[in-house]
């Protein structure tokens, strides 16, 4: 499988999510595969876990600052989140840039020029089809790997002095372990008031964590950083030696168990019966969440989210 296409196993994912009602997204449906099917409760949970926990300090970070506030999409694919914040909290608090390779890049700006939903989202745009980028004031969409930022900076402009987070959402993992230090070293040295946020499988070793590999690689996909960070407090001094100075890395059963609200709770298990309790926390313990913050981006978005005080 090339690397490209893992964005499309995640959108199977957050359809399946969307559509048994665990996550509310009305801009999916314009990327959905045609022959989109359900998958298992263990898995509709654990994308739920995955998009309410990133989206829940991306929220907290837009309504903490005023003005324009820029989040960098690592690897984004087909992820609506643009969409989504766009439509609530208006284009000129918001400026997404993403990044992913061609073929994925293209599809989207496709998708976006064929449906009125999502051109009203962004205003105006400029569109490159040999370059595979999409400019405009609120999302730009670069075909470029990421790998390159490091060596030749962005492709298009940026505004280093904007609050920004960067947010990877299963993409460094797939970086060699020193790409991917060099990159988020690189973002924490340029951004003045910045913060990162990645989400990734952690514990590679056991035995769930070796299946896990496993399978993966005989799709030909390799996590590259998977054994160097293990834990989630790997992962947490994995993003101070970066130099950020606040971090916080949590797996996905903490997450669920001390982050979400009672009644959120409530309502995504009342969606479908849980069979196999165990087998969800043995999971829930292989994929973490990580934040990393400036002090000064920190200090203004804590007071909002107290259970990440460290
Ligand atoms: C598992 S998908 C995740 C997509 C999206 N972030 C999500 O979670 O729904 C990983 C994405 O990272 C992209 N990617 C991997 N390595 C990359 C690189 N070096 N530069 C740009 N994009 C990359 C892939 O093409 C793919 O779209």
């Amino acid at each position: 499988m090339d690397i490209t296409e893992t964005d499309l196993d995640a959108l199977k994912c957050r359809s399946s999510a969307t559509k048994s009602g665990y996550i509310h997204d009305p801009f999916i449906k314009f990327f959905s595969p045609s022959r989109n099917s359900h998958k298992p409760p263990i898995i509709n949970r654990g994308t739920y876990v995955r998009t309410w926990s990133i989206d829940h300090i991306l929220q907290k970070f837009i309504e903490s600052f005023d003005g324009k506030k820029q989040i960098i999409s690592l690897g984004a694919g087909t992820d609506t989140r643009v969409f989504r914040y766009i439509s609530e909290y208006g284009p000129e608090n918001l400026k997404f840039i993403e990044f992913d390779f061609y073929p994925n890049c293209i599809r989207k700006i496709r998708t976006i020029e064929k449906h009125e939903a999502l051109k009203q989202n962004i205003g105006d745009y400029v569109v490159d089809i040999s370059g595979g980028s999409l400019v405009s004031g609120s999302l730009d969409i670069y075909s470029y790997d990421i790998r390159e930022i490091v060596h030749k900076g962005f492709p298009g402009f940026v505004d280093f002095s904007l609050p920004t987070i960067v947010l990877s959402e299963c993409c460094l993992c797939y970086l060699e372990p020193e790409e991917a230090s060099s990159l988020c070293r690189w973002f924490q040295n340029m951004f003045a008031t910045s913060g990162i946020v990645v989400y990734e499988p952690i514990q590679g070793m056991d035995n769930f964590g070796k299946m896990m590999k496993a399978n993966l690689s005989a799709r030909g996909v390799i996590l590259k950083t998977l054994d160097c960070y293990e834990t989630t407090e790997q992962q947490r001094m994995r993003f101070l030696d970066y130099g950020y100075s606040e971090v916080i890395a949590e797996d996905f059963l903490t997450i669920e168990e001390t982050w979400i609200p009672i009644e959120e709770k409530k309502r995504t298990m009342s969606i479908e019966m849980l069979d196999e309790l165990e087998e969800w926390q043995l999971l829930a313990k292989h994929y973490c969440l990580t934040f990393a913050a400036t002090e000064n981006l920190w200090n203004q978005i804590i007071l909002q989210l107290p259970h990440l005080k460290t």
